[in-house]
């Protein structure tokens, strides 16, 4: 059988200030989640280099991109993950105990509005609060950047808007550095930083020097 070879990414060149809020805008196919995940140690490109402050990541061996995947990136997906027989409060506390940093849990169950459903399982939860309980588990680990694909991707508008406030919260109580994926073009007011991207390459980088709150996000 012959083999295709895609490439997913060409020429993408960007930086990212510590704490940026940042939105990684682009069509369906256009390279985003490959671009995610090689940022988060996930995939590494056949060619070319990612920094972390000053770290090659790049050229780690498996244990320091373990390492890196583990202490230093926190993931949000479309779908929660969720463990189902676990409580919110135990799938956080079980992503916190495999990290050597981790956050206060309360404080976290407290942020994304769970204090008071920390107890209950995914099944007992609606998809926006299984969200929160993903949020939470990634902040957990106190990453410095948390890194969320098509987070409000299931969720309908009013959820989506109340996950995007969560993640903004996150973002300023934590100082985080969060990177969303994204093909709804509202959802780029908030950011700080609009990366756009179109059939593997970046078609423009847009500073915001006005991001507005997610309440205030139209789609
Ligand atoms: N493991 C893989 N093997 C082959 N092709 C791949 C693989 N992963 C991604 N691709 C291809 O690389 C390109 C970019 O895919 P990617 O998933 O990064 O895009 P995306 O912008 O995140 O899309 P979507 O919004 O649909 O998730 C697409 O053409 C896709 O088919």
């Amino acid at each position: 059988m012959g083999e295709v070879t895609v490439k997913a990414l060409e020429d993408v060149t960007f930086e990212v200030e510590k704490g940026e809020f940042i939105v990684i805008l682009g069509p369906s196919g256009s390279g985003k989640s490959t671009l995610l995940n090689i940022v988060g140690g996930m995939d590494n490109p056949s060619d070319g280099e990612v920094y972390f402050n000053n770290e090659l990541i790049t050229k780690m061996k498996d244990k320091e991109l373990t390492y890196y995947r583990r202490n230093k990136i926190g993931f949000v997906f479309q779908f929660y993950n969720l463990m189902a027989t676990l409580t919110a409060r135990e799938n956080v506390e079980l992503a916190a105990e495999l990290c050597e940093n981790a956050a206060d849990i309360d404080e976290v169950m407290e942020s994304v509005g769970l204090g008071d459903r920390a107890d209950h399982f995914p099944s007992q939860m609606s998809g926006g609060e299984q969200q929160r309980v993903a949020i939470a588990r990634a902040v957990a680990k106190n990453p410095q950047i948390l890194l969320c694909d098509e987070p409000t991707g299931a969720l309908d508008f009013e959820t989506g808007i109340q996950i995007l406030k969560v993640l903004k919260d996150v973002n300023e109580k934590f100082g985080n550095t969060v990177m969303v994926i994204t093909h709804n073009a509202s959802i780029a007011d908030m950011a700080d930083k609009i990366i756009k991207m179109r059939s593997g390459k970046i078609a423009d980088i847009i500073i915001n020097e006005n991001p507005i709150s997610p309440e205030r996000i139209e789609w």
